[in-house]
């Protein structure tokens, strides 16, 4: 099986990427960073450091790289029989004309083989989202053929992986916890279904995706934020404190109980997932730093992501939220420099005021009670991190 990983990142690297080469994949890593494509060409090879109870250092190997935005890359989604990203939400539209061209190429071939398509990405349905971006900048000839041959395969994609720290020896090695899951709508594959090991199939990914986004990422989010107004540098930090630990776990339960409601999830089998993830992030082998799990925080504040989305439910099923509240609170009081969306956020409260600011991130309607309630936790929250 020829394999094709967009984003030589942490999840590419860590999880994705030695999935498929641990199965026997011939697989190559396109990315946009070209020293990092000269150093997996130049190694042929990586370590992932497992880290858990027991540890492991795994060697890939027999792996390639191209650069993301060359005719290499084109020539690959020719020939792949399945093409995997773990890019970054906002970075699937870019890659989209990339595929649509090297797709092009091959049903001009033509090249009728079935491919398959899995964006690795925390969205909900984040193929169906590249797919859409994929058809827009694919003449309508080709739409039909890329129908019959080609399976935009949605999943859900869970294993903590920090970034590397920086290290001269080897700069390629990978850290990641021992947990790990990746799970994939069975019914849109085109053929036969790759054989993956560590890849599990499923009719049901809607809930999956949702479990894992709005019960994970909703407690990480709130750690991260809470844990930065605190003043700790490290999602370990975070939790270990107890009053950010009871918000974590009581907006992950908040959440939670919208998914028991919509999917019908058992509630104590539930619980033991959200006490399993609070052990994770307080897994005292990895570095996980605030600043990389509260990147963004505009995305993190749509109506379809890990906080919004959660509080919409508890609006749908009349159930308590505010500990989803406190976490969007402190999310608008999330301050980085370093992050372009953490200026913008900051931007637009200091020009348009903290409830316009909420309301434009969020969708959240202005005279909502809800939105009353975070501005009002807003202020409680950004005048103790004054005092
Ligand atoms: N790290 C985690 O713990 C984790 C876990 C589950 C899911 N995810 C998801 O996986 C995705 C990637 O996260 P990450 O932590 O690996 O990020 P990362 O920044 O480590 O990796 C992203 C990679 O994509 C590359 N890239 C950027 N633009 C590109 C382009 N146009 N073409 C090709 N490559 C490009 C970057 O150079 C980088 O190597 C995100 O959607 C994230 O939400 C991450
Ligand atoms: O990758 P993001 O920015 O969507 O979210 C940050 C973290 O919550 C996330 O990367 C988790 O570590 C991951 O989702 C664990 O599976």
């Amino acid at each position: 099986m020829k394999a094709l990983h967009f984003g030589a990142g942490n999840i590419g690297r860590g999880f994705i990427g030695k999935l498929l080469a641990e199965s026997g994949a011939e697989l190559a890593f396109a990315d946009a960073n070209h020293q990092l494509v000269d150093q997996l060409n130049h190694a042929q090879q990586y370590r992932v450091h497992v880290v858990g109870a027991q540890h492991q250092i795994d060697v890939i190997n027999r792996i390639v790289a191209v650069d993301a935005n060359s005719e290499a890359v084109i020539d690959q989604i020719r020939h792949a029989d399945l093409i995997t990203t773990a890019v970054g939400p906002q970075v699937l539209e870019k890659i989209a004309s990339t595929l649509a061209r090297g797709l092009q190429l091959r049903f001009d071939e033509p090249n009728l083989a079935p491919l398959n398509i899995i964006a690795c990405e925390n969205m909900v349905r984040g193929t169906a989202h590249l797919k859409a971006a994929v058809l827009a900048c694919l003449p309508e000839q080709y739409h039909g053929r890329l129908e019959q041959c080609v399976g935009f395969v949605d999943s859900a994609v869970d294993r903590i992986v920090p970034p590397a720290a920086a290290n001269d020896a080897d700069p390629l090695e990978v850290t990641v916890e021992s947990f790990s899951e990746w799970i994939v709508d069975k019914d849109q594959f085109r053929g036969p279904i790759p054989q993956v090991a560590g890849m599990e199939l499923t009719d049901n990914l809607i809930a999956f995706v949702e479990r894992k986004l709005f019960t994970l990422n909703t407690g990480h989010i709130v750690t991260a934020y809470l844990g930065n107004l605190a003043g700790y540098q490290t999602i370990r930090e975070a939790i270990a404190d107890p009053q950010i630990r009871q918000t974590v776990k009581r907006a992950m339960e908040q959440s939670g109980e919208v998914l028991v409601r919509r999917y019908g999830f058992d509630r104590q089998l539930h619980g033991a997932y959200i006490e399993k993830i609070l052990g994770r992030f307080a897994n005292p082998y990895l570095v996980d730093e605030i600043e990389r799990v509260g990147r963004q925080p505009l995305r993190k504040l749509g109506p379809a992501d890990r906080l919004v989305k959660p509080l919409l439910g508890t609006l749908e099923y009349g159930l308590p939220n505010d500990a989803l509240l406190e976490g969007i609170a402190a999310a608008l009081c999330y301050r980085n420099a370093a992050d372009p969306q953490a200026l913008e956020l900051q931007g637009w409260i200091a020009e348009f005021g903290v409830l316009d600011a909420l309301c434009r991130a969020t969708g959240l309607a202005a005279d909502s009670a809800e939105a009353a309630r975070i501005v009002q936790r807003y202020q409680a929250l950004s005048g103790q991190a004054l005092s």
